[in-house]
């Protein structure tokens, strides 16, 4: 195991009470959380959202994407289910970091799409990979899921490091004119599913 458990506590929500739980890498100064709802009853695929941290737009409500309004409609989702699982997964800028999703921000700016601004940079369209989100789902004896995405990568992935996904629950935002290109984009040239 790459990752330890630190500690957790109750996080009230304007959805409910969540259960927050820290874990760091070892070796690393890499930190990852879950949020926890309900009790989690094993024998049944658990709902989980793995929303990759988006400083912009889950804490800024930047319109350049759908990742803030995807973390509330997670947030919703998980609590009308009655139990489930957020890991917030902390490679942000698809794992290139804040300073260069603001480098890619610039690119786009002059009319480079998202993919073509990753390459610019020196950068695969993506760059994340999903070790601690399946080993965290493990910590928490969970390894039958329904996942909450668009992006079937993600679902790819995790079946490789060994959590089962049994079903895609689809999460579509309301497009502006701001994020309509990278969603597009998206759609067009990574695969999402809208
Ligand atoms: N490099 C880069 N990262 C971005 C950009 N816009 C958003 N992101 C990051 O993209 C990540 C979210 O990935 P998305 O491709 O939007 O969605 P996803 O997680 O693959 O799929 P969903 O599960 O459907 O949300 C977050 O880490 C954001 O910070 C961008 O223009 N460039």
């Amino acid at each position: 195991m790459n990752l330890k458990k630190i500690d957790q506590a109750v996080l009230p929500t304007k959805w409910g009470n969540f259960n927050i739980i820290g874990f760091q890498e070892k070796n690393k100064n890499k930190n990852h959380v879950a949020l926890v709802y309900g009790n989690i009853d094993n024998n049944q695929p658990i709902l989980v959202r793995i929303h990759s941290e988006c400083l912009t737009g889950d804490a800024f409500f930047s319109l350049r994407c759908d990742c803030g309004l995807q973390l509330q409609q997670s947030f919703k989702k998980i609590t009308e289910e009655g139990q489930g699982i957020l890991i917030y997964h902390r490679q942000e800028g698809r794992n290139i970091g804040l300073l260069n999703k603001i480098r890619a921000y610039a690119l786009q700016d002059k009319g480079l799409d998202t993919v073509e601004a990753n390459h610019v940079l020196g950068f695969s369209a993506d760059e994340r990979n999903f070790f601690s989100c399946a080993e965290i789902l493990k910590i928490l004896n969970v390894k039958t899921i329904k996942l909450l995405t668009n992006n079937p990568f993600k679902i790819k992935n995790l079946s490789k490091l060994g959590i089962k996904v049994v079903e895609r629950i689809s999460l579509i935002v309301t497009r502006n004119e701001k994020n309509d290109n990278y969603l597009k984009t998206k759609a067009m040239k990574m695969g999402h599913l809208f």
